[in-house]
């Protein structure tokens, strides 16, 4: 037996779907039932109305639960007893609504209403056409594809991205690429390779970050590149420092795009299930919530990037719910997307100029639902980061860092573990600046954001302090640990070769290091390190020095 985890999500949506069947079942039993005997008895008219609700949430989930036929059927069928459902609710003449209805049984709506339950019959398959994100599926180590024919070439680059931390496979001019991609991160290939139309290429770079080693400049050759699926060009793959940057902001962008906190708020559970179960096994966390009571507390609590939410929620409506989150500043820019089965788009405007940012008509596909979280999701996050990260590393700005930093000095102390701050500064970064220009300079700081993004865990917060100097946080590490990973990045940061016209030169800096429990305060813990750091620098530079511990208080 297969057991990935899309076999398993397969198996639950597949419970699912059966637990969907044997209530609509009944439902639509209750359903036939109440609208023939609104048709014999005036006083029963008042069924419709629940009648017409049922056949609107129908035409909702079912096709999202794998009977779009019963979708499309429910749909007609709403519509038709919709005006009588309205009528009721006017308190339009009971005898009249019942004839009327009668009427419309005769006419072949009868048959249509006797038949929804046979479209229960069959189900489609359960989709797993939708894409998994690969750190979900692989457990091989990533890597990054080269074919470059300067085979020397090929093993500089090979080398100096190594110090990065990638691993590097490298394949000679004429070797084929892996049958499989799986476990290629990114590839970079010389456009000479690119020339043959019809050798597939197109397939093969679109399902994976490319970059392209091109001089050409020319409108046909880039035009070309960029239809096989190329993301980048670069002139100077041996300006190393350059090349991985951009190695580092595609698969960035890459992650981001698979990576999202979604709330759903719907009160079907299967549907809300099912929801969650798709959004999930698609890499993205998800809270699902069936009780729109709760919904402050679980915002303030998971705080997502975006919210999904149906427009009726039993006595909630969705808009209304919208209007009230905006009342709150932290909710204004929170982008809400609204589930609807409304194909009116006066309403779907009116509800959009209510608080909404967006609308996913029902039944909603699996694959659909999956991308617009992961495009809600990535966009939202750019915009968050324009306010929180520095714009030319990337990193945390300043105040941001100095919170994180605060909040892990209060977590080492509860926990007891062990955890280190260090201040990083680059040595004679103004001599940078002066021989070789401020965007030069530019280049070196980017190089070593990158390195320290690239080499430390995730779970390490990393900082641009001030313009030259970084903090970085390592949590759940000893110092003698710490001080081992910052003496081989400061070796590694050494050996790379910056360019500057036909220049080459290298850089190194200088990293001061305290014990974030041995001081009472993260503020305290970072002027430590600051010292320690200035310490280091009139010893020479280039390497690390520890901070002296603060005497225990008396
Ligand atoms: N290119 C560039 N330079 C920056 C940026 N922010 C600060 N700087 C420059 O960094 C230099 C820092 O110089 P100093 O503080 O004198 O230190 P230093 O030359 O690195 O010398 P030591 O720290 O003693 O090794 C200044 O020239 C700043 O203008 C930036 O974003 N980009």
């Amino acid at each position: 037996m297969p057991h990935s985890p899309s076999y398993e999500v397969r198996k639950k949506l597949e419970t699912l779907r059966n637990r969907f069947q044997d209530k609509t079942i009944r439902e639509i039993d209750c359903l036939v039932a109440s609208i023939f005997n609104a048709s014999r008895n005036a006083e029963a008219v008042g069924e419709l109305i629940a009648a017409s609700q049922l056949l609107h949430r129908l035409a909702g989930s079912a096709g999202t639960m794998g009977f779009p036929r019963l979708g499309e059927q429910a749909r007609k069928l709403e519509i038709a007893l919709q005006p009588l459902a309205d009528k009721v609710v006017l308190g339009a003449d009971r005898e009249q609504i019942r004839r009327q209805l009668t009427h419309m049984l005769a006419a072949g709506l009868e048959s249509q209403i006797v038949g929804l339950g046979d479209l229960l019959g069959s189900a489609e398959p359960v989709s797993t056409g939708w894409h998994q994100p690969r750190a979900f599926e692989t457990c091989a180590q990533p890597v990054l594809l080269i074919q470059e024919p300067d085979q020397e070439l090929a093993q500089l680059i090979s080398q100096g991205l190594s110090l990065y931390g990638y691993r590097l496979r490298s394949l000679g001019p004429q070797e084929d690429w892996p049958e499989s991609m799986e476990d290629v991160e990114l590839v970079m290939v010389r456009d000479t390779l690119l020339q043959d139309e019809n050798a597939g290429w197109s397939e093969r770079l679109h399902s994976v970050p490319a970059i392209c080693f091109s001089e050409a400049h020319d409108f046909t050759t880039r035009y070309r590149l960029a239809r096989f699926g190329v993301d980048a060009c670069i002139d100077e793959p041996q300006d190393i420092p350059a090349l991985a940057d951009r190695v580092e902001q595609l698969l960035a962008e890459g992650l981001a795009t698979l990576t999202g906190r979604v709330m759903i708020i719907d009160d079907d559970p299967e549907l809300l299930e099912h929801y969650r179960l798709v959004l999930t096994s698609g890499g993205l966390e998800v809270r699902a919530l069936d009780d729109p009571s709760r919904l402050l507390a679980e915002l303030a609590e998971f705080r997502p990037d975006i919210l999904f939410m149906d427009v009726q929620m039993g006595h909630y409506q969705g808009p209304v719910l919208a209007r009230m989150l905006r009342f709150q500043a932290e909710w204004v820019s929170l982008p809400i997307i609204f589930f609807s089965s409304e194909e009116d788009r006066d309403l779907q405007l009116d509800v959009l100029a209510r608080g909404g940012d967006d609308f996913v008509t029902k039944p909603v596909s699996d694959e659909f639902l999956l991308r617009t979280a992961r495009i809600r999701c990535y966009r939202a996050r750019q915009l968050g980061k324009l306010v929180s990260l520095d714009s030319l590393t990337g990193l945390l700005k300043h105040g941001l860092a100095k919170t994180e930093l605060n909040r892990e000095h209060a977590r080492c102390i509860r926990s007891g573990h062990d955890s280190v701050v260090a201040m990083l500064d680059l040595d004679h970064f103004k001599r940078i600046n002066d021989t070789y220009g401020h965007a030069t300079g530019d280049t070196v700081i980017k190089a070593l954001s990158n390195l320290l993004r690239h080499r430390l865990r995730n779970t390490d917060i990393i900082g641009r302090y001030g313009g030259e100097e970084f903090v970085v946080v390592l949590p759940e590490c000893s110092l003698d640990k710490a001080v081992e990973v910052l003496e081989a990045l400061s070796q590694d940061f050494a050996r790379l070769v910056f360019n500057a016209g036909n220049e080459e030169f290298s850089v190194t800096f200088s990293a001061g290091v305290a014990a974030l429990n041995a001081f009472a305060s993260g503020e305290k813990a970072i002027e430590a390190a600051d010292q320690a750091l200035y310490q280091r620098k009139r010893a020479g530079r280039n390497g690390v020095t520890v901070a002296i511990e603060e005497p225990p208080c008396r």
